[in-house]
């Protein structure tokens, strides 16, 4: 009672700010923090949940007292489908996390790795260049660009297809799918925990039960597979993780079941962010044509009638990374990063912040935010030319991967994939919408979950430029 809290909007009983929270949280949190703040204490049933929406209030957070809001909660369906919530970007700070993330840098996201995996990412653009060349009038950008992030992500980490055959890998889209949209829910059993066996009957239940079923029984295949191939000359990095299992020295052993956890995860957090940044770059650079024609000019100038862009071209593409970056600030693939969570009690600014308290970045309305960004609901790269803004968590207003401990490792990977393929697609076709269609009816709405989709598939009419 004698706390100084942050400001909270007016609550009902029992299920506090819940309501509030709409269809899609970061927009509706956004215009709470509007009345009420950047820095705004809610209630969401029994949590007490801090919202954080400016540049100051983020650093705060995230730099200032970064040790401190380290922590992810617990919540039940990351312990379902991950095994204990044993997956490394929901893990609990600690030595199980340090570990995992030791091990992931080291074989797979350090800068030396990222390179090592060009021939797969080369690999798949033809395939997709191809499989669009080759395709009917109408290209499902949406399906083709998460099959083929999917692809690369998994050959990168599996050495091969997680999916073997067509049927195998709709089941896993649609797990990645369905697992993304409950993750981002705010479910009773994580707000009432007394109330937590009244999920277990809840029609969400049994879609928790069909997504845990669907990973379960591809990682176990790739577990099994593994087990019996033992490439011990070109281990990839399930073979690392596995290899560590028998190796007297190893600092660290993983479990069957958390080797699962981490490698599902890396390619769910690898898939679905990097073709959903491709997919609204597009749909942006289609809104907008003045923008397309000046990265298209940009692409086919520097790739010179070459039918593949190469990696080190994009080095060279300053309109093309601007592209990226403001695709990034207009529709960060996950609005509230991945929550966080209070270790002890905590003071920022002046106000108290209880321990357990769950912290949620509104990183879309602060890369939206009007003190930081000039007409900032406008599609516009040329803000991102001539400064030195970037996303490598230094400039607060801007923050798609997060900032800290917690911060994204996979920067590298994503942004080398996001650039190569956005890059092909320009350089090899002219994009139209279907029939009398022009750019700006183009349906730019998002769909809810913990990443954000477009409402709608992307489908375009592909031209060919040779
Ligand atoms: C455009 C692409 C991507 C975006 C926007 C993105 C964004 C994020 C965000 C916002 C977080 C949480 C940060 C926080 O809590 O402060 C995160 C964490 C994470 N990301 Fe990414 N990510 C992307 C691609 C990738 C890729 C390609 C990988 C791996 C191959 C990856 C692996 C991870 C992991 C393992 C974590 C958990 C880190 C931890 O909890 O310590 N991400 N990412």
């Amino acid at each position: 009672k004698n706390s100084n809290h942050p400001p909270s909007p007016p609550k009902l009983p029992i299920i506090g700010n819940l309501h509030q929270l709409g269809y899609l949280p970061h927009q509706s949190l956004r215009s709470l923090s509007l009345k009420h703040g950047p820095l705004m204490l809610l209630q969401i049933g029994r949590i007490p949940t801090l919202v954080v929406s400016s540049p100051e209030m983020a650093e705060q957070v995230m730099k200032m007292k970064d040790h401190i809001f380290a922590n992810r909660p617990k919540i039940k369906i990351m312990d379902k489908i991950c095994y204990g919530q044993k997956n490394m970007s929901f893990s609990q700070y600690g030595e199980y996390w340090r570990q995992a993330k030791k091990v992931i840098i080291l074989h797979l996201l350090s800068n030396k790795k990222v390179q090592s995996i060009q021939p797969i990412r080369d690999d798949e653009v033809t395939l997709l260049l191809r499989r669009i060349s080759t395709s009917s009038s109408l290209v499902n950008l949406s399906e083709m660009l998460s099959d083929t992030t999917s692809n690369i992500v998994s050959r990168a980490i599996l050495g091969k297809y997680l999916a073997s055959d067509k049927k195998r890998n709709n089941e896993f889209h649609y797990a990645l799918n369905k697992g993304m949209e409950l993750i981002g829910e705010f479910r009773v059993e994580d707000f009432f925990p007394s109330l937590a066996w009244i999920g277990k009957f809840t029609k969400s239940n049994d879609l928790v039960n069909e997504v845990f079923k669907i990973i379960d029984g591809l990682s176990s295949a790739v577990i099994d597979d593994h087990v019996a191939l033992d490439k011990a000359e070109k281990p990839d990095f399930v073979d690392v993780l596995l290899h560590l299992q028998e190796d007297p020295n190893a600092d660290f052993i993983f479990t069957r079941d958390e080797i699962k956890a981490i490698f599902m995860d890396l390619i769910a957090a690898a898939t679905d962010t990097s073709y959903i940044t491709i997919e609204w770059a597009m749909a942006e650079l289609i809104h907008n044509p003045e923008a397309m024609r000046k990265v298209q000019e940009e692409v086919r100038g520097i790739a010179e009638k070459k039918s593949m862009v190469e990696q080190h071209d994009t080095n060279k593409m300053y309109y093309l990374k601007a592209v990226v970056k403001e695709v990034l600030r207009l529709h960060p693939p996950a609005p509230l990063l991945l929550p966080r969570e209070s270790m002890e009690d905590t003071k920022i600014l002046d106000y108290d912040i209880p321990k357990k308290c769950r912290v949620i970045i509104n990183a879309w309305a602060i890369g939206r935010h009007p003190d930081y960004w000039e007409m900032p609901e406008k599609f516009q790269p040329e803000r991102f030319l001539n400064n030195s803004i970037d996303y490598k968590g230094h400039d607060f207003q801007f923050i798609p991967f997060g900032v800290g401990r917690r911060a994204c490792p996979g920067i590298a990977f994503a942004i080398a994939t996001i650039e190569l393929l956005l890059s092909n697609l320009l350089n090899h076709f002219d994009w139209k919408l279907p029939g009398e269609l022009r750019g700006e009816d183009l349906n730019m709405d998002e769909a809810p979950g913990l990443t954000t989709r477009r409402k709608t598939s992307l489908v375009l009419i592909a031209e060919p430029q040779w």
